[in-house]
């Protein structure tokens, strides 16, 4: 037996997962009994019993846990956890769908993590002038970066940023997550054949399942191929407005209490809209998301 050692969840595929340790080898390891299922990214303990197996005995607590909900189950499924910043894809095509960005960036704030917003596909911009949201987003102090997997134009600065940490590519089917992932990790069918390979009869996870990869450029990267249109789980009004980080601000100055800073008359965030200093499609989509969910 081996003394206990930290490690990084690469993969889980039922009990078994694959565990980077501080060297950056990748171990297959068991979980010890009655331990909690792992998710991609958790910080565990493991060691190698006497006959050389490894074994996962301890999940260390997470700083974060990223969840989605499955369309077909209706049900919240982890992705990943201990994420420093998560990128919200979007492109000239598919139409964004600004109202999931906006979801998007509340389960971001919920995390915490940063926010990121890659434009890909810039190479499509008509009038080679970024969409009209992406300059809100940017105020309000999230990073936002336009690029094209196409012309390889602003991956370097994608690189960069990703260096910074553990990050996620989430976004609606077709904005080009796979082509993504495919250019910062241009070797990810040998790792794969090679995690693949490692996972034993169980090895066919890697095509579906999370996966955390190390960027040669620095930092890690996940890829959660099997999720193609990612859909937060419902957040309550509380946390929506926490995820709105201009509207929170607002409401700590709103004078009523029990207010919803959707209707209210002489509500601070209303008045803020009324004056023009909060944009009428975030509020619109903030009013969206408390209707519906409060
Ligand atoms: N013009 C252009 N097309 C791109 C670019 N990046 C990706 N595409 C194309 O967009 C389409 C979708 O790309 P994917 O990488 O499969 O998109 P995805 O987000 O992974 O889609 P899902 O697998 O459904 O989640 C493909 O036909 C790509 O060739 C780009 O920068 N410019
Ligand atoms: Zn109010």
């Amino acid at each position: 037996m081996t003394d206990p050692q930290n490690g990084r969840v690469v993969t889980r595929f039922g009990s078994q997962m694959l565990v980077r340790d501080e060297a950056g080898e990748i171990h297959r390891c068991t979980a010890r009994r009655r331990l909690e299922h792992a998710v991609c990214n958790d910080h565990v303990h493991w060691h190698r019993d006497p006959q050389g197996h490894g074994v996962v005995t301890r999940i260390l607590p997470r700083h974060n846990l990223l969840e989605r909900m499955d369309p077909r189950s209706r049900k919240r499924k982890r992705v990943a956890a201990n994420l420093d910043q998560v990128a919200v894809v979007v492109a000239p095509e598919p139409e964004p769908n600004w109202s999931l960005v906006d979801r998007c960036l509340v389960a971001i704030e919920q995390l915490p993590a940063r926010g990121v917003i890659v434009l890909n596909k810039r190479d499509l911009l008509q009038d080679g002038l970024p969409p009209e949201p992406l300059r809100e987003y940017r105020d309000l102090g999230y990073a936002v970066l336009a690029m094209s997997t196409q012309d390889g134009t602003g991956l370097e600065a994608l690189r960069e940023t990703l260096s910074r940490g553990t990050g996620i590519l989430l976004g609606q089917s077709g904005v080009g997550k796979s082509s993504l992932v495919k250019a910062l990790l241009p070797d990810l069918e040998i790792r794969i054949g090679a995690l693949s390979a490692m996972g034993g009869e169980g090895g066919r996870h890697t095509t579906t399942n999370a996966t955390l990869y190390r960027l040669d450029t620095g930092g890690d990267l996940i890829d959660s191929p099997g999720v193609r249109d990612f859909t937060p789980p419902p957040a309550s009004p509380r946390e929506v407005l926490q995820g709105f980080v201009e509207l929170r601000e607002l409401a700590a100055g709103c004078r009523f209490h029990d207010c919803s800073h959707t209707v209210e008359p002489g509500c601070a965030v209303r008045a803020a809209l009324e004056s023009g200093r909060v944009s009428p499609r975030r509020f619109a989509s903030y009013r969206a998301l408390v209707e519906e969910t409060g």
